[in-house]
């Protein structure tokens, strides 16, 4: 951390009531430096609840929901399907399911996500992680990522990620590990790890990360939420307990982002893969673009639409 912040950030503590000037101050400037910002106990007990109750009735099949991608980890992908939360690892593309959707329209999450990144704000992507207990191959973790890979629309720093704790997530049952300043780099080439027991369809790595850089293990309680920009390097560590750590997010983007072309770009790999999923998912051919399955997506939850 900076001079400037440190001093800062000792003011606080060292004062009874901090005005919320310094406090706002301070949370930007720890952003601006280190790429994310944990604010704690921000999403209600009883909203989360409300998630988790939603994601068993999906997982139980009492609903469908048009859009939305059920994915099973990689280790238990090719047995047979059960439903219940057990075979879920991760539900993708929630838009059009209005009780989780609610996540990302929430008010005190819009606060911080407006701050970030303006007045028009669009949720891109939406997911509710079930990372399942570790099956003994490792295929839990997450490999160290940045999430602009995935995006093609720019610019990056009108982008956010906000990541709520749907229970208390710790080392143990596989945190969030991210690498403080790493967002103020350039996008990495991403591919898929070599890890030997297998990893998860699209589960791209940043290709030769440093390992000596410091890494902060994010340990949050129930409603602790964090919000990271999409160049910062994160990933998540195996589950060893034998519960399902759950967390729910949303990406957003200003509403007038623009989307560019990845032709040429390290994006290109996973560009022919979302191609690939795409053209089966909406059962049309080739001629799906990338920008259009984003901009199918997307949901505008504050101001204006404007270029995305
Ligand atoms: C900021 C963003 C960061 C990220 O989003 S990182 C992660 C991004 N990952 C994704 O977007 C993947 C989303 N998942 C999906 O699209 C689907 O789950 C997926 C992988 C296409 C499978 O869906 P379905 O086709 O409905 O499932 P299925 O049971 O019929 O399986 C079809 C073939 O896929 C395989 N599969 C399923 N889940 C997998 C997994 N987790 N990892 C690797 N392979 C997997 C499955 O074995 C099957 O293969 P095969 O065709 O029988 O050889
Ligand atoms: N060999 C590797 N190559 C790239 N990334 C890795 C590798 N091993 C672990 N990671 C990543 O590092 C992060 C932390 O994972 P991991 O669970 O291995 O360590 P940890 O939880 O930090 O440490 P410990 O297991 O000692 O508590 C995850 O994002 C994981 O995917
Ligand atoms: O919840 C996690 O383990 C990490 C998820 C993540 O970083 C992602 O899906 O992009
Ligand atoms: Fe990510
Ligand atoms: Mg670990």
């Amino acid at each position: 951390m900076s001079r400037a912040a440190e001093r800062l950030r000792l003011l606080i503590t060292h004062l009874d009531r901090p005005p919320a000037a310094i406090v706002s101050f301070y949370s930007r400037l720890f952003y601006e430096e280190n790429g994310f910002l944990l604010i704690k106990n921000l999403v209600s007990e009883e909203d989360i609840d409300r998630f988790r109750r939603e994601f068993e009735r999906i997982c139980r099949q009492e609903i469908k929901v048009p859009g939305l991608v059920v994915m099973r980890d990689v280790a238990i992908a090719k047995s047979e399907f059960v439903p219940d939360q057990k075979a879920v690892s991760k539900l993708q593309d929630f838009q059009e399911d209005p009780e989780l959707f609610r996540y990302c329209s929430l008010p005190e999450i819009l606060k911080y996500v407006e701050c970030f990144i303006g007045p028009n704000i669009m949720a891109m992507h939406t997911m509710l992680i079930n990372k399942p207990p570790d099956a003994g191959k490792k295929t839990s973790r997450h490999p160290m990522h940045q999430d602009l890979h995935y995006f093609p629309f720019r610019p990056a720093d009108r982008i956010v990620c906000a990541w709520t704790a749907m229970e208390k997530v710790s080392r143990q049952n596989g945190c969030l590990v991210v690498l403080p300043g790493s967002h103020k780099g350039t996008l990495q080439e991403h591919d898929y790890p070599e890890w030997e027991g297998g990893v998860n369809k699209m589960y791209h790595g940043v290709r030769g990360y440093d390992p000596q850089h410091p890494r902060v293990h994010l340990e949050m309680e129930k409603g602790d939420t964090v919000f990271f920009h999409p160049l910062l390097i994160h990933g998540s560590g195996m589950n060893q307990t034998q519960g399902f750590r759950k967390a729910i997010s949303c990406h957003y983007a200003s509403g007038d982002c623009y989307y560019i072309d990845v032709k040429g770009t390290t994006q290109e790999n996973i560009e022919k893969e979302v191609k690939e999923i795409a053209a089966r998912k909406y059962a049309v051919g080739d001629e799906i673009t990338l920008k259009d399955t984003w901009a199918v997506r997307g949901r505008l939850v504050q101001g204006a639409r404007i270029s995305m």
